[in-house]
């Protein structure tokens, strides 16, 4: 019997469920249990499920796993037309228990009903996808039964290059959670990287076809890798968008008459929303050069006085893990997981203060700025979830780790209230 292949569903209220599909049981006692009920009843009738995952690249196939992230992109915009447009949407990723054979990136789709214009719309959508990798495609069903309602996948196939085919079903049953989240033995190649080169990587694979990804290497590799930075302390401001990050920077700056930074760099701003359209392994690529760019003017303003920068790798990393790990808080990596380590050969702030402030008072100073609001501060503003999980990956960071400031009091304060951190933690301040 094939080792099953498992699943992780999120579930709409931010969880988790996992199940496997594996060959048809052999009968006789059920040596196969039903999956988790909450995965279930979203595989099973009285609508039609059907999961489209995009195969992840096993190993250092760099190119091939840049296609396969533009691959799943590219077909969002189709999965909200049409009779797909009327389904429910569920991110799932598919792997192997004990992790190898490269993880499967895509969703559920719930169809509330059970006709054929679904599964027409989405064999015409894989007949659209040309190039390799194309995506795979498993129709869920179940019949009732002795045991109650048993569930399967059938797995749709080419057949001799034209006909789209059923093959046999396969048992859904039940999967146990692993002790760590599917996605996060991918992270360090697929979101979270640990080096300059690790990123670098990403946006070479992708100057075939993203010329922006070639004008951001040419910055990055003038560069130096060693930056001999100066006596002078480099403070870094992080936190959630709108929790005072720009006002407190400037009057930070101001107070000690220090260089005001920011990551990404000014100098990557021409290409930035070319990058926030790519896949998020390739945004989180050019976001991590910005930050090894950002650091070699932050070690030369550094010689000259003190450094503020607005966001450096911890947003990276933050935001990073928060979207590539599905389901809620509990699904992300442990506290003193490696993932949130400082990377090694990137320079190292003095002092990383998070500011924070409740989420109304988020929300209050998000309409008080009137701004145009990007895609993601729409999920952090829709998605408790994703903003608990940034949060919480904030305030997991180590070496260093972040100071959290209550953000929330006025202005005057909540700068006395930084300025009090950096004199107690930046001792070499004149
Ligand atoms: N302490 C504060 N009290 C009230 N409003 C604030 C405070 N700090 C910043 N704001 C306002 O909140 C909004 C977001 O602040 P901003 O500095 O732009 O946040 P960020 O850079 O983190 O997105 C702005 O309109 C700003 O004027
Ligand atoms: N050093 C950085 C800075 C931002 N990012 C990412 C993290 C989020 O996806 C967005 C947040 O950028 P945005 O411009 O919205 O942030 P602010 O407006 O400064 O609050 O950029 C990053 O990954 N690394």
């Amino acid at each position: 019997m094939a080792q099953p292949r498992c699943f992780a569903l999120e579930l709409p209220g931010g969880g988790l469920a996992h199940f496997a599909v594996g060959a048809a049981g052999s009968g006789g006692a059920d040596p196969d249990p039903d999956p988790d009920p909450r995965a279930a009843a979203l595989l099973g009738p009285p609508g039609r499920s059907y999961a489209l995952l995009v195969p992840g690249a096993p190993g250092a196939d760099l190119a091939a796993r840049v296609r396969a992230a533009r691959l799943l992109r590219r077909l969002l915009p189709a999965l909200r037309r049409g009779p797909l447009g009327r389904c429910e949407r569920l991110r799932l990723l598919g792997y192997r228990p004990g992790g190898g054979g490269g993880l499967q990136r895509g969703l559920l789709l719930r169809d509330p009903g059970a006709g054929p214009a679904t599964r027409r719309a989405l064999l015409a959508l894989l007949d659209s996808c040309l190039e390799a990798p194309r995506p795979s495609l498993g129709e869920f069903g179940g019949e009732f039964g002795g045991a109650g309602l048993r569930l399967w996948q059938r797995p749709w196939e080419l057949r001799g290059g034209r006909e789209w085919r059923q093959a046999e079903p396969e048992r859904v049953v039940a999967a146990p959670e692993p002790a760590l989240h599917p996605a996060v033995p991918d992270l360090p190649r697929a979101a979270v990287f640990p080096h300059r080169e690790a990123a670098r990587a990403v946006l070479e694979a992708c100057t075939p076809f993203l010329p922006a990804a070639g004008a951001v290497l040419e910055l990055v590799d003038r560069c130096p890798r060693q930056l001999p930075r100066g006596p002078f302390p480099v403070i870094v401001v992080e936190g959630l968008d709108a929790t005072g990050k720009t006002t407190v920077t400037r009057a930070l700056a101001d107070a000690l008459g220090a260089a005001l930074l920011r990551s990404p760099p000014a100098g990557l701003s021409p290409w930035r929303q070319a990058f926030d359209e790519e896949p998020d392994m390739v945004r989180r690529a050019f976001y991590s050069l910005g930050n090894y760019i950002a650091a070699s003017e932050i070690a030369a303003a550094s010689a000259r006085a003190p450094v503020v920068v607005d966001r450096f790798w911890h947003s990276t990393a933050a935001y990073a893990i928060a979207t590539e790990v599905s389901g809620a808080v509990q699904h992300l990596p442990p506290a003193r997981h490696p993932i949130y380590q400082w990377p090694k050969d990137l320079l190292r702030p003095d002092l990383v203060v998070l500011l924070t402030v409740s989420p109304e008072e988020r929300r209050e100073r998000i309409r008080g700025r009137g701004l145009e609001r990007t895609a993601e501060e729409e999920e952090l503003e829709a998605s408790s979830t994703f903003r608990q999980k940034v949060e919480a990956c904030y305030e997991r960071m180590e070496d260093p780790g972040c100071h959290a400031v209550d953000a929330s009091p006025s202005r005057e304060q909540v700068l006395q209230a930084v300025l009090g951190l950096v004199r107690d933690r930046c001792p070499q301040l004149p």
